[in-house]
């Protein structure tokens, strides 16, 4: 830039004559350098070398041969030069200023007449001169903030270095430096307005691009919204419909099963009609006033009885007509006829045609014994479907209600002591269920309700909370209405082990074992937790089985939780009394003190179910009703367990049953010892 402004001057001075140029020259140079020192704080470098180069530069004009290039500068050095400049310098500045806050509104500034006069002598060189300074302020506007760091700084130190040329006295070439100055000057602002007109119209292409852009986006979001819109109405409609449809679903499944359930009723009934003709039926004896319900036997048990009294008969028919042989044989003895021959053959081929004869009649005796204990398990079962239709009929909940608009039920499983469980379909979860309805009975007190609800509350605070394989998982629990509330349990399709039992004479010990083997494996997981558990009522209609024949623990009414600070002597047994006696262990006949029970009675109660399940019936006290077990102390004396001779069991089994009816509560293993028994263990050896 200083040599542009060189080329400037040198060129526009050079009709200018004076022959003091060199002194004024070197004033110039002096006040350059004193005055700005004095006057205003030190330039930056930059600056100052600028200075050094104009001063030089004018040095070298004034060194030039006269005529050549000729600068016209005061010579005057008053007293007011300092003032001048920095006034010039000022009004330089404002004018910037001026110009930079007007060019928003108008980016031509109007030179001012003088100005205007000079520029319009001047033109030719004015065009030469804006082509060097558009250049150089070009260049400058560019490094602004880097030559100076204050940004706009830069231009009044600009103004400042032209000050001191415009600040030459005023003479001929004062005048005219004066010219030159206001053309530069109107050049420079030409040169500013120009880069801000470009920054201005770039600024206002940018605008209007931004405003395009702003205006696409609002159409964009405004399809957005509407396509949105649009989205969440479909989203509605299709949940509307999947909801119709779910009810839909509900309705026909609903349906569906109540059809099926009607129909397995309509079996039910229709079986036991024909079942009654062969098995018998429950008539009605008056006796005077009094009306009770008696059995009378079907046709199949008057069959077999007279079966069984044809064989009788026969065989007596037989053995009459072998008396006689031999006393015909005796009667030849004693006469001397067959002393010396000894029997004949005529006489010992229809002695042994009697007693095969006999032999057969005993075979067929034993078939139709089979047939009548066959006939007395089939009459047990139609009498618990006899019973159970009954308690569906009377039931209040045999219409087919959907209780908590979730449980379809459906069939009534059976009756318990103060509950009725219901085959239902869980119309959420999509699977079947039990749904054990409790029911208080209305004529009972307030106190009794009360001890009931906490009883069942109880039960399914322990119950709940139980996942295991051979555990039935109880997955609900609700009010129906003041005096019934409903636990809903997991379905298991099979018979529970009461009904196996009743329906066969005896199991075969691998099936009586892998049971067991389930039953521990569940006992197993009440003790691993770190609440254990003592189920206390283990017998065998609390064993139910799944549809894949998989045995599982249910029922937790009786259950104790032990506490953590229960001794090795286990837990107090505070509600002596309860539960099922044939399955309880001697410990818990203990009268004389509060007796201490621990999993050890479970592992009794499966010593009677092993044995229950091979041999028929329970190891003490099977045909005693619950009242004489406890009159005659029939546990309290079950010191040693005896086994029948048939059918043949293996050592292991006895063993283990000896093992689990250990009479002394301390030499009897706990639940995991059990688990740990050989004969209980799949393991290849
Ligand atoms: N989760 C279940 N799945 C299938 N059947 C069940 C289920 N729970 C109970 N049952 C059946 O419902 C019937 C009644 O059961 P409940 O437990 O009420 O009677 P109970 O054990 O005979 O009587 P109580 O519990 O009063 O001693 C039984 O035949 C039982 O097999």
């Amino acid at each position: 830039m200083s040599d542009d402004m060189v080329m400037h001057f040198s060129s526009n001075s050079s009709n200018q004559s004076d022959h003091s140029l060199p002194d004024k020259i070197a004033k110039l140079e002096a006040r350059l350098t004193g005055k700005t020192a004095s006057s205003a704080k030190p330039l930056p470098q930059q600056q100052q070398q600028q200075l050094s180069v104009w001063s030089s530069a004018v040095k070298a004009v004034a060194s030039a041969p006269a005529g050549s290039s000729e600068v016209s500068i005061s010579d005057s050095d008053d007293e007011n030069t300092g003032d001048f400049l920095i006034r010039a310098n000022t009004k330089k500045r404002q004018k910037v200023e001026d110009f930079n806050n007007n060019n928003n509104s108008t980016l031509v500034d109007h030179p001012e007449p003088q100005e205007a006069a000079a520029a319009n002598d001047g033109r030719k060189n004015d065009a030469e001169t804006k082509t060097v300074l558009d250049g150089s302020k070009k260049k400058q506007g560019r490094g602004r903030a880097s030559s100076t760091g204050r940004g706009r700084g830069s231009k009044t130190n600009n103004d400042v270095t032209k000050s001191h040329l415009l600040a030459a006295p005023a003479s001929a070439a004062k005048s005219q430096l004066d010219q030159k100055d206001s053309k530069s000057e109107g050049q420079l602002r030409n040169g500013v307005c120009s880069v801000q007109d470009e920054d201005v119209s770039s600024l206002r292409a940018k605008i209007t691009l931004l405003e395009d852009e702003l205006c696409k986006s609002r159409q964009d979001s405004s399809e957005y919204q509407n396509l949105l819109r649009k989205l969440e109405n479909e989203a509605k409609e299709l949940k509307d419909q999947e909801q119709q449809g779910k009810q839909k679903t509900t309705k026909v499944i609903s349906d569906l099963l109540i059809s099926v359930s009607k129909s397995e009723r309509q079996e039910a009934r229709t079986k036991v009609k024909h079942d009654s003709l062969r098995l018998g039926s429950v008539g009605v004896l008056r006796t005077g006033t009094i009306i009770a319900e008696t059995w009378e036997d079907g046709q199949m048990l008057k069959d077999l009885n007279a079966q069984l009294r044809q064989l009788l008969e026969t065989k007596e028919v037989i053995e009459r007509q072998r008396k006689f042989l031999k006393k015909r044989q005796n009667g030849d003895k004693s006469d001397g006829t067959d002393s010396e021959s000894g029997a004949h053959e005529e006489d010992i081929i229809p002695d042994e045609i009697y007693k095969s004869r006999l032999a057969s009649i005993k075979r067929e005796e034993e078939v139709v014994l089979r047939e009548r204990e066959r006939y007395e398990l089939e009459k047990g079962q139609l009498m618990k479907e006899m019973k159970r239709i009954r308690d569906e009929d009377g039931s209040r909940f045999n219409n087919f209600p959907v209780l908590s608009s979730r449980y379809a039920l459906l069939n009534l499983l059976g009756k318990g002591g103060f509950s009725e469980v219901y085959k239902a379909y869980d119309l959420v979860s999509h699977r079947y269920v039990a749904c054990k309805l409790h029911g208080l009975n209305a004529q009972w007190s307030e106190e009794k309700k009360q001890s009931y609800i906490r009883h069942a509350m109880r039960e399914y605070d322990i119950h709940k909370d139980l996942v295991h394989h051979h555990i039935v998982r109880l997955w609900d629990k609700f009010r129906i209405d003041l005096d019934t509330f409903c636990t809903v349990l997991e379905y298991c399709s099979g018979k529970d082990l009461d009904a196996v039992l009743k329906a066969t004479p005896n199991l075969p010990e691998k099936e009586a074992r892998i049971i067991i083997v389930q039953i521990v494996q569940g006992l197993v997981y009440l003790n691993k937790r770190s609440q254990k558990i003592i189920h206390y009522d283990l017998k065998p209609g609390n064993v139910l089985f799944d549809e894949f024949g998989v045995a599982k623990v249910t029922d937790f009414g009786l259950s104790k939780i032990v506490e953590d600070n229960a001794g090795t002597q286990g837990m107090e047994l505070t509600s002596q009394g309860a539960g099922t006696y044939w399955y309880l262990p001697p410990e818990c006949f203990e009268l004389s003190r509060t007796p201490m029970i621990s999993s050890k009675v479970d592992v009794w109660s499966v010593g009677v179910l092993f044995y229950q399940m091979l041999f028929r019936k329970r190891p003490f006290g099977h045909d005693q009703s619950q009242e004489r077990i406890l009159r005659e102390d029939t546990i309290i004396k079950a010191k040693k367990v005896e086994f029948p001779a048939k059918p043949s069991i293996s050592n292991e089994a006895k063993d283990l049953i000896r093992r689990c009816l250990t009479y002394n509560q301390g030499d009897r293993p706990d639940v995991l010892t059990l688990a740990q028994d050989p004969y209980l263990s799949y393991t290849k050896k």
